[in-house]
């Protein structure tokens, strides 16, 4: 009965994620839903740039604090531990539907690119940015990443065993293709207002921090291995060392 009903809760926290992340898709791009990042101002440009802030505040610490190995360590004397990633992925989701649900548009064209062929390279990096960030999920582990695989093997009786550190793909050409994809899909637009460019810089900001604290993580869980990978393989931006080591 505790099987099915952790598989039954990770199952729960998954489909509210995709939901979530689906409708986040929307909400950057102004795209199909009823209330997206440039919807209709409604507050004074102060309240909203502070409204905004905080809520992408919330959305970081909620992020960076719950991924930390010592956070995780501690938690799981609360929390079973095959629910520990669904209940972050499910928090997770809640902070993002917080921040969608309150954001506050702000007016402000900062740009507005009117050449069709450009405006179609912009949309077009729009969904590519997308399908980088799906993609890297499912080159690292798609169901680790979102709970899934952790109550499936509790499900079956298998104890969890860790991702091993893998290179597939994008992850030859940079370090965080998952996070250079949320960029581009963040600054990629043909029409910048303002509340979307505090939204693309604070979350630009935000994933160069998280970087920090993630690759800390990392080199000590993989140990030499991700130590090297960072000696060769750059962070964010394609073939930057090789132009560098170039000129
Ligand atoms: C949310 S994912 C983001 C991965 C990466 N920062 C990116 O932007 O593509 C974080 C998880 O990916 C895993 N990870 C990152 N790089 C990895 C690699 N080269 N091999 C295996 N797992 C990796 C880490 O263990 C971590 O739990």
């Amino acid at each position: 009965m505790k099987k099915v009903l952790f598989l039954l809760y990770g199952i729960l926290c998954y489909c509210l994620f995709l939901g979530t992340i689906l409708y986040a898709m929307g909400f950057v791009g102004n795209l199909f839903v009823p209330k997206s990042i440039d919807s209709e101002p409604r507050t004074s440009l102060m309240s909203a740039v502070l409204i905004n802030a905080s809520l992408l505040l919330l959305f970081a610490l909620q992020h960076s604090i719950m991924a930390r190995p010592a956070f995780k360590e501690w938690w799981t004397r609360y929390v079973p531990a095959p629910l520990e990633r669904s209940t972050y992925v499910l928090l997770a989701s809640l902070c993002l539907i917080l921040l969608m649900w309150q954001w506050q548009p702000m007016g402000g064209i900062v740009w507005n690119v009117e050449h069709s062929g450009l405006k179609a390279v912009l949309s077009i990096a729009y969904l590519s940015g997308w399908s980088i960030v799906f993609t890297s999920t499912f080159l690292i582990n798609h169901f680790d990443l979102f709970g899934l695989r952790q109550v499936w093997l509790y499900f079956k009786g298998k104890a969890y065993e860790p991702l091993p550190f893998r290179l597939p793909l994008f992850y030859k050409m940079v370090r965080h293709p998952l996070y250079l994809g949320f960029m581009i899909a963040f600054w990629a637009t043909p029409t910048m207002t303002m509340a979307h460019l505090l939204f693309a810089i604070l979350t630009t900001v935000y994933i160069l921090v998280a970087i920090q604290f993630e690759e800390r993580d990392l080199v000590a869980h993989f140990g030499e291995q991700y130590r090297r990978y960072k000696k060769w393989v750059p962070m964010l931006v394609p073939f930057l060392r090789r132009l560098k080591q170039k000129y």
